[in-house]
């Protein structure tokens, strides 16, 4: 039987939300692993004045690119642009463009989705479950179409407890959903959506679910893997340890830790906590769609791409290692922190609440107040306002418990040649978690923020002028207190001058002491 990169060797591949974080990750690993792929066809729309062309030439200078352009400098010739706006009937791609791609593609990878939490549910629709019904059309038509991966998440299904490798029926026929929000307005689909969205958390959630029953319909026509990633991480190992590229969950909240920003969260310290590193779910997409159009199997596979199961991180052990990762932060600091980095995890709600209230925002208010006071713009208490907002939608993850099953993820690994399972490595079992945690760390130092670590002796400094900041304040504090506590009350001046006249018999006691033994 072919290897994976064997398998790929001649290969047309179509992939959809390649400019994203993931779809970069896939293309680049097909690019450095599967160096024979004929060409990568990547469906991308002009954006922020950008044209899809411009766009997709940046994304292949960016450094992430860094070793497949050593390997092979023209590697930029075997990715074709299409332009295409997946919110668009017909997905916006031409008809010369329809036939080419029909004419020529052997396999689909669907990554594109919108991933926010807060999207509004006619957007989520029609990006997650309306592009995806034409994507499969568009596949349909393809004559030589061997695999169409979809990409959707382990939590599609966060509203039961264990989850199987199955696709589960959806809260609501689509088609039924998709003809009623048709005629509605915005307000009043706004104004529905809780009572749609049910026991899910966002309409996030509840479009994957809705997407996997629309591939699923297809399973007889084409054939389909399902992969469902947890929490997608930065990179374990590949190309570069803690490769990552945007805010999104844990990241997010990594950097707002390390800017000394984010003080406290809440997570339940005995649930897991599902990370799992992006280049192990490509790994794994990368050999779901080998293994898909090598066996056909008669109906979709469903991959649960998750760790929880086979190597677990619980939120408690994030807690302890939370000063690993805060050691991590001011070894190597972020630049321009606003308080030294010292966040904890608490599974109390009143305890977050009233960390939040000392550590959030009593600093903010007094960071505010200065400002103002300078002559600027106060800014502080709106950074905690929305920092407070994702932290409330994440915390729906943070602090619940799941159980996956991923004997697929298993088996998969189980039919990969040994030297296969070392290229596209997704066995979870390797992760050490505390140094993928550091590597995290710094990755969203130098691929998010961009900072240089060169500075990093400058960014000590500036934690050192905060530590003592903190130190002046805290006295100042205390002797605040005090001097009001003695001016108020006899009790107090009796312990201050016991407390006193004690270290004084001390002191004298020491000095008598040592002049003895001299
Ligand atoms: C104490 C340490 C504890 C460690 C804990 C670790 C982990 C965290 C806990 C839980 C993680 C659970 C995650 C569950 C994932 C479920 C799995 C999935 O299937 S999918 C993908 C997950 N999706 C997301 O994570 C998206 C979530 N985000 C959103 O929905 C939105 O971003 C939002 C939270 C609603 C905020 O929206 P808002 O409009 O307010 O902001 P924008 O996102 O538009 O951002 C505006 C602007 O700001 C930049 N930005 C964002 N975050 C930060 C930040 N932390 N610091 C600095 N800047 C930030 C962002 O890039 C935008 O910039 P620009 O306008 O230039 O693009
Ligand atoms: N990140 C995570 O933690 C997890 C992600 N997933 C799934 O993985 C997949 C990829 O996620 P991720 O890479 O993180 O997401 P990103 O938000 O980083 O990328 C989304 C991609 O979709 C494209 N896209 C969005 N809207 C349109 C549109 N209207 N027309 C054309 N393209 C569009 C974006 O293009 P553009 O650059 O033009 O905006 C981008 O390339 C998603 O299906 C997601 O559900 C699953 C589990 C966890």
């Amino acid at each position: 039987m072919a290897s994976i990169a064997e398998y790929y060797a001649g290969k047309n591949v179509l992939i959809t939300g390649a400019t994203g974080f993931m779809g970069k990750v896939l293309v680049e690993k097909l690019l450095r692993s599967c160096p024979e792929v004929k060409a990568l066809y990547l469906l991308v729309r002009p954006k922020a004045g950008q044209s899809m062309q411009q766009r997709v030439s940046d994304m292949m200078t960016c450094k992430l690119f860094d070793r497949v352009r050593e390997d092979n400098p023209d590697f930029h010739q075997k990715i074709i642009p299409i332009s295409s706006e997946l919110m668009q009937p017909g997905l916006a791609i031409s008809p010369e463009d329809v036939e080419k791609l029909t004419g020529c593609i052997d396999v689909v990878f669907h990554c594109a989705a919108t991933i926010r939490f807060d999207e509004p549910l006619k957007h989520a629709l029609q990006l997650n479950v309306i592009a995806t019904q034409q994507l499969v059309s568009l596949a349909k038509q393809m004559h030589h179409l061997e695999a169409f991966i979809h990409i959707s998440t382990a939590y599609a299904n966060c509203n039961r407890k264990h989850i199987d490798e199955v696709i589960y029926p959806p809260p609501v026929e689509p088609k039924k959903l998709i003809e009623s929000l048709e005629w509605m307005d915005d307000g009043i689909v706004r104004d529905i959506t809780p009572r749609l969205i049910g026991d899910r958390p966002n309409t996030y959630t509840y479009t994957k679910a809705l997407a996997e029953f629309v591939v699923q319909q297809e399973q007889d026509k084409l054939n389909i893997a399902i992969i469902r990633p947890s929490i997608v991480g930065a990179s374990w190992q590949e190309p570069f340890p803690g490769w990552i590229d945007n805010f999104n969950g844990p990241s997010g909240v990594f950097i707002a830790a390390g800017k000394g920003i984010l003080r406290t969260m809440r997570a339940n310290n005995d649930a897991v906590a599902d990370l799992i590193p992006v280049d192990m779910v490509i790994n794994l997409t990368l050999a779901a769609g080998w293994y898909t159009a090598v066996h056909r199997p008669k109906s979709a596979v469903v991959y649960n791409c998750t760790t929880g199961g086979i190597n677990p991180f619980h939120w408690g052990e994030i807690g302890r290692y939370i000063h690993h990762v805060m050691s991590s932060f001011k070894r190597n600091p972020l630049e321009q922190a606003f308080r030294r980095p010292n966040a904890n995890i608490t599974s109390n709600y009143l305890i977050n609440q009233y960390w939040i209230l000392v550590s959030h925002k009593f600093p903010a208010l007094i960071y505010d107040l200065f400002l103002r006071l300078s002559g600027q713009k106060p800014q502080m208490m709106r950074i905690f306002n929305r920092l407070h907002k994702a932290i409330s939608l994440l915390e729906y993850f943070s602090s619940q418990d799941w159980e996956w099953n991923s004997e697929n993820m298993n088996m998969l690994m189980s039919q990969l040649t040994p030297e296969d399972r070392k290229t596209f490595n997704f066995d979870v079992r390797q992760l050490n978690w505390p140094e993928y945690i550091e590597n995290y760390c710094i990755g969203t130092k130098k691929y998010v923020l961009n900072e240089d670590m060169s500075d990093i002796p400058a960014a000590r400094q500036h934690l050192r002028k905060l530590r003592n900041i903190r130190y002046t304040f805290n006295t100042l504090l205390v002797v605040f207190i005090w001097r009001v506590f003695i001016a108020r009350s006899q009790m107090a001046r009796n312990i201050w001058y016991f407390v006193v006249s004690l270290c004084f018999k001390f002191l004298s006691y020491f000095r008598a002491s040592s002049t003895i033994t001299n």
